[in-house]
This record gives structure tokens, C-alpha cells and sequence, in this order.
């Protein structure tokens, strides 16, 4: 199982995964003269995306996406282009390009493909991937019992980005989501998964344990991606 490393507060977690963060961009950005970030919504990353937005590291270099996305306008406050919007994109960070995974007046598939397309333009890796992870054990929009999970974790399809269609009979997710696939993040040259709170931690435990087939947490780690979990009781 991977590794938990454990900060004592909030600050100090946020300040060690965005210097983690900013380490690999900057460095993708000497070597290549180009790097791109993915990132997730939710509550927890703000704290993280703040700090982040200051680091001196070449941003008019960077493409900044997201890791999953609900089917939503930007106007909206579930969509998560919209945090990235907000506290990303700030400072010295607004100088990046956004590469938003939701395209509107089309279907939730067509969205997929076009984010597909322009991800692929971008680079053939992602240098720096933040990840989420919500207390049923999801992270990007690989939601238990959903029919585009299997698709999502396969490890040996190209990378690329997926339509989720909305649970039914109340099951996850409530919206239609777009999502990047298991093969973005077996590419990518560092992935951080920030936890915090006990009941994450616990989850994440449990799930590391689960089966690769079904369990995004255990997919990732029966595909070696370079993973680190950073946790703080919050
Ligand atoms: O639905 C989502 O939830 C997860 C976890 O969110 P959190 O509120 O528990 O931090 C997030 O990683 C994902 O990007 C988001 O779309």
C-alpha cells in the first residue's frame, strides 16, 4: 500500500503539496519549455491552489485542467472550472491557459471528445496532477457502480477524457461528469493525492486494499502510478 505522510495542520499540509506541485512544473518547464497541471474541484484543494497561484515558475508556460468536471456552465457553482477560475488562475498563476474539460450547448460525450482533443494537443503527459478523493472512495468522476467505471480504469487504453453519465435511483453522481481516464495519470510525472480529515484517511486505507477492477484508489496502485498521499487531520 502507498505510504500516508501526515502534516500537523491545514497550512502546513497545503504548503508541502503545492511546493510538490510547483517542484515539477518548474522543472517540466526548463526541460521541455512547457508543462501542464490537472487538478480536481471539490472542497479540499483551495487552500493548495492559493499558494500555488504565487509560485514564480513560468505560468505563461503552464496549461492548467482539470481532473474531472461536472457537466455544468461556468456560472455554476458546482463547476469546478470555476474554482480553478477563481483561486488558480490568480496572481502570477492567471497567466496560464485553462484547457476546461466541459464545452456547453453540446452532449456530455461530444464535451469529452473535444477536451480529449484539446488535452492531447497539449502535451502527451501531465507533469503535476493534484488529486481528490471523496468519502465513497471516488477520485476524478470514477464513481462506484458507474457504467464508465471499468472504461475508466482501464490501464491500457490511450489517454483520454470520458463522459460519466448521472447515477440512477439516487446512486452517484447526480450530474452528468466528464473525467480523465486511469492512462492520464500511469503517464503523468508526479500525482498527489490530498486527504484530510480521519474519515478520508480511513477510506483511503480500506480502498488501498480493494480490487483494481472497481476500486479507483487500488487501480491506481496496481498500475504504479507515481502516487503520494498527503494527509492532515484538518
Ligand atoms: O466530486 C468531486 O469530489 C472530489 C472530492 O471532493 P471533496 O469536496 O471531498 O474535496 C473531487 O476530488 C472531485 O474533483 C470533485 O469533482
Amino acid at each position: 500500500m502507498s505510504q500516508i505522510e501526515s502534516f500537523p495542520d491545514t497550512d502546513a499540509w497545503a504548503a508541502a503539496i503545492a511546493a510538490r506541485l510547483e517542484e515539477s512544473l518548474a522543472a517540466a518547464v526548463i526541460a521541455n519549455g512547457r508543462a501542464v497541471f490537472a487538478g480536481p474541484g471539490g472542497t479540499t484543494p483551495s487552500p493548495i491552489y492559493a499558494r500555488l497561484a504565487q509560485a514564480d515558475i513560468g505560468w505563461d508556460r503552464i496549461a492548467v485542467t482539470l481532473v474531472d468536471e461536472r457537466h455544468v456552465p461556468e456560472t455554476s457553482p458546482d463547476s469546478n472550472a470555476r474554482l480553478i477560475r477563481d483561486v488558480l488562475l490568480q496572481g502570477p498563476a492567471a497567466a496560464a491557459r485553462f484547457i476546461p474539460l466541459h464545452s456547453p450547448a453540446v452532449t456530455v460525450d461530444r464535451a469529452a471528445a473535444l477536451a480529449a482533443h484539446a488535452l492531447a494537443q497539449a502535451g502527451d503527459r501531465l507533469d503535476a496532477v493534484l488529486l481528490g478523493m471523496g468519502e465513497d472512495g471516488h477520485i476524478c468522476s470514477m464513481f462506484p457502480d458507474s457504467p464508465t467505471l471499468r472504461t475508466l480504469l482501464t490501464p491500457t487504453l490511450k489517454p483520454t477524457v470520458l463522459g460519466v453519465p448521472h447515477g440512477r435511483d439516487g446512486a452517484a453522481p447526480p450530474q452528468e461528469r466528464l473525467s480523465i481516464n486511469l492512462p492520464w495519470l500511469i503517464s503523468a510525472d508526479r500525482v498527489v493525492l490530498g486527504l484530510k480529515g480521519a474519515v478520508k484517511r480511513s477510506v483511503f486505507e480500506r480502498e488501498a486494499e480493494g480490487d483494481p477492477a472497481t476500486q479507483p484508489i487500488a487501480a491506481l496502485i496496481a498500475a504504479k502510478v507515481p502516487l503520494e498521499v498527503v494527509w492532515t487531520e484538518g
